[in-house]
């Protein structure tokens, strides 16, 4: 049966052509192609897109926007079959890396699969010999041994230095003794650590003849490769259920204790310090926060997931307010559109435009990771702190803004929203450990401010600042400069956004590190100021991603409006932050408070602009109905019928009468007859 378009009259009003904007969005041609290739393959493969679960009626089927009803156990063994079914696809087809990868993403359900090709792997290659690589890359490649990131203890996370799990070096057998000392040294949290991993990387105190070198990284192997059984000294178990129906669930985060466990000398990561046979420690000549980059990879990773999350929600949000009336019918005629009131809008549209900007930043950073690990490669190290500030930063302020901007859909979709079968609560469940996972966001926000304090420290000393710091090269400027915005319309000028965004940040760091020299103790001061240093480590992080944006429209971009529409949606993002952040930009002394309210002006008028092209913006996201799973967010817009179909698939409603009448509501009743009769 042919399906109705509801939205067909929005998709009518854009000025742009959409397909061209897809191609935008991914990133070029054939990332737009392998991408709509392969969503379309998971959505259309059964064994890849439903749920299978035993019960007594034999093997059930149930839909992506049913799992939340779904009990842990069979979530999680139907996450095992789902996953062995894709590897097979990915060997069988002899998918490309970026196949496989985009495979994994379209399936949607975390699972041991990510940590294994997400962490365990860069941190092989991040820390390991060319040796080691050689030996145990291929068994990775090959899932001939499945392995996660054991670094989290039950005591300490983002504490990386205090971590207690030890590996002490016995040279009479020309091996390591991991060995968890106290309670607090298990390891906990690592994703596929629980039930499947086989092998992990654990991070553990290096001791060699009774002197503790800090930190490295071990391979270790957990579980038989026959049976699958813990090797002898080694507890390993799921740590339990996590936050939300469905959700993370799919995923075995573990914890693990070792009993005086041996490993062989060579499966210390030994490319920043080794262990020789005698039990000498060398020290390579490459620094020693290259054990840290596979965090750095995973945390530029994640900003572009991020833009894939948001734009998910948006994408629901924005279909279903143009579906949703409420109020205002004239003559019998269709009530608004809740996208239309201008509240919706000023909630919704910033939204939109974030997932655009957060896009290309995350577009932008892959780059500077890919040459920044180059450089690394040539033993050039120097620009590793910015590439870790960087990092840490985006990661941090992306990942928040997700997070809030779900749980905002939600809100922007009213009631229907709260229901599973909107997507949006689990989309929300499974992307809020975000702000957690790979450095919690705080403590992340601090790195950046200690990165800038360092910055500007050396400004004096002539040392000239490059990369996304070189705006720190104007400072004389930047710290005396007004805004020269005389109308709302001036601020569609990107050098008026940028300035002011350079202008506050330049400002909010020298006004920290002005603070901070008033402080015998800088550590002593810096706690003491850390609330100031997180707001301007974000304003810097903020920046960063207003002049990714607006580099990205001074490319060459073809295609019939596209430029114009990316243009709305940069000023978007760029006046959202500056209205937001209103106070920031009053008391650096930037902008007046009038000039303040053209910018709120001119936001409006920009709302204004992109609402007849919303949906096809949205729609530009190439987001199959599979990967949404959402029934507000179906791309028809046929939402009130196949809500109501969905409430009746309610395990609640298999029958009239609910289990527990007997027992619980019919002597409630009888009480109330007896009670009525008196
Ligand atoms: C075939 C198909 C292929 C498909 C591929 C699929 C790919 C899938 C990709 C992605 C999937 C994603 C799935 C993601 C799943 C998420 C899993 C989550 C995993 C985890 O959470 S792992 C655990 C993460 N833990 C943390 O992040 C801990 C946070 N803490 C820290 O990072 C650090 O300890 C710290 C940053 C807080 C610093 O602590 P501190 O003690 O102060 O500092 P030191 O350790 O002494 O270091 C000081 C010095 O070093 C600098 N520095 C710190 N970190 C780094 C770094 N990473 N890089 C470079 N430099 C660093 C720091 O700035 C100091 O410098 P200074 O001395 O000031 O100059
Ligand atoms: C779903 C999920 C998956 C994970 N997967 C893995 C994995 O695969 N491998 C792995 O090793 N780990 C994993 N982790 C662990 C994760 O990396 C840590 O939880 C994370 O790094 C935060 O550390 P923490 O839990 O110690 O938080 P804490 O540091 O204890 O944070 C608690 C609070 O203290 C604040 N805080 C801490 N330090 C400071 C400071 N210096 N200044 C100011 N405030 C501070 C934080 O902001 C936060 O509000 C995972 C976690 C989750 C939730």
């Amino acid at each position: 049966m042919e399906s109705i378009d509801y939205l067909a009259e929005e998709r009518k009003k854009a000025e742009f052509n959409v397909d061209e904007m897809k191609i935008v969005w991914a990133g070029s041609r054939r990332a737009f192609e392998v991408s709509d290739y392969i969503s379309k393959l998971v959505a259309d493969d059964p064994d890849l897109s439903f749920i299978f679960i035993e019960c007594h009626r034999g093997i059930q089927g149930f839909s992506k926007e049913e799992r939340t009803m779904l009990p842990r156990k069979e979530l999680f063994k139907n996450t095992l079959r789902k996953s062995a079914y894709s590897w097979k696809h990915i060997i069988d087809h002899q998918l490309s890396e970026e196949e496989a990868e985009r495979l994994r993403y379209f399936v949607d359900e975390p699972a041991f699969i990510d940590s294994h090709l997400g962490v365990f792997i860069p941190a092989i290659k991040g820390q390991g010999t060319k040796e080691q690589l050689k030996k145990w890359l291929p068994l990775a490649y090959k899932m001939q041994i499945i392995g996660c990131y054991a670094q989290t203890e039950l005591g300490h996370g983002s504490n990386v230095q205090g971590l207690e799990t030890t590996a002490t070096f016995d040279p009479r057998t020309d091996e390591f003794v991991i060995h968890s000392p106290t309670l607090t040294s298990s390891k906990w949290w690592p994703g596929g650590l629980g039930k499947v991993s086989t092998h992990a990387i654990v991070y553990a105190r290096l001791i060699t003849d009774g002197k503790d070198h800090g930190i490295n990284g071990f391979i270790v192997q957990l579980r038989s490769l026959e049976d699958h059984k813990p090797l002898p000294g080694i507890t390993v178990g799921d740590i339990g259920t996590k936050f939300g129906n469905g959700a993370y669930n799919t995923m075995d985060n573990g914890v693990l204790r070792f009993d005086h466990v041996r490993i062989p000398r060579d499966q210390m990561l030994m490319r920043v310090a080794q262990v020789t046979k005698d039990g000498k420690y060398v020290q390579s000549d490459v620094p020693r926060q290259l054990l840290y980059e596979s965090m750095v990879y995973t945390r530029q990773a994640l900003v572009t997931y991020a833009s894939g999350a948001l734009s998910r929600a948006v994408c629901i949000a924005t279909r279903y307010s143009a579906v949703r009336r409420q109020f205002g019918s004239q003559n019998g005629g269709q009530e608004i559109q809740v996208i239309d009131y201008k509240t919706q809008q000023s909630r919704l549209f910033p939204l939109l435009a974030s997932a655009y900007a957060f896009r290309f930043v995350g577009e932008w950073l892959k780059w500077f990771y890919t040459d920044v690990t180059q450089r690394l490669q040539a033993n050039d190290f120097s620009t590793l702190p910015e590439l870790h500030a960087t990092t840490a930063g985006i990661k941090s302020l992306t990942t928040t803004a997700t997070a809030d901007g779900i749980e905002e859909c939600r809100k922007l979709c009213g009631g229907h929203g709260y229901l599973c079968s909107s997507g949006l609560p689990e989309l929300y469940a499974v992307y809020v450990p975000a702000c957690t996972f790979e450095g919690d966001n705080v403590v992340l926000l601090l790195q950046v401010a200690r990165f800038l304090m360092k910055t500007v420290s050396q400004l004096s000393s002539g040392k000239k600042p490059t990369g996304t710091i070189a705006y720190m090269g104007k400072i004389e400027h930047l710290m005396q400069c007004r805004s020269d915005v005389e109308q709302a319309k001036d601020w569609l000028k990107p050098s008026a956004i940028l300035e002011a965004f350079e202008a506050r940040a330049t400002r909010m760091s020298v006004a920290c590190a002005q603070s901070l020299s008033k402080f015998d103790n800088p550590e002593e001061g810096f706690q003491e100021l850390a609330p100031d240093l997180v707001e301007a480590a974000l304003a810097h992080c903020q920046l960063i991603v207003v002049s990714k944006f607006i580099e990205k429209l001074q490319q060459d971009i073809p295609g019939e409006g596209i430029k114009q529409q990316l243009e709305v949606l940069c000023c978007i993002y760029a006046l959202f932050l500056l209205h937001k952040h209103h106070g920031d930009f009053l008391v650096t002394g930037y902008i007046t408070s009038k000039q303040g309210l053209f910018a709120n002006e001119q936001l409006r008028a920009l709302y204004t602009q992109v609402r007849p092209n919303a949906v096809s913006l949205a729609d530009a996201f190439n987001h199959t109905d599979h990967f949404l799973g959402s029934i507000l967010g179906r791309y028809d817009g046929n939402v009130y019928p196949k809500l109501y179909e969905a409430a009746w698939k309610d395990p609640l409603n298999e029958s009239d009468v609910p289990d527990g009448f007997d027992e619980y509501i019919r002597p409630l009743l009888k009480q109330q007859l007896q009670t009525a009769r008196l």
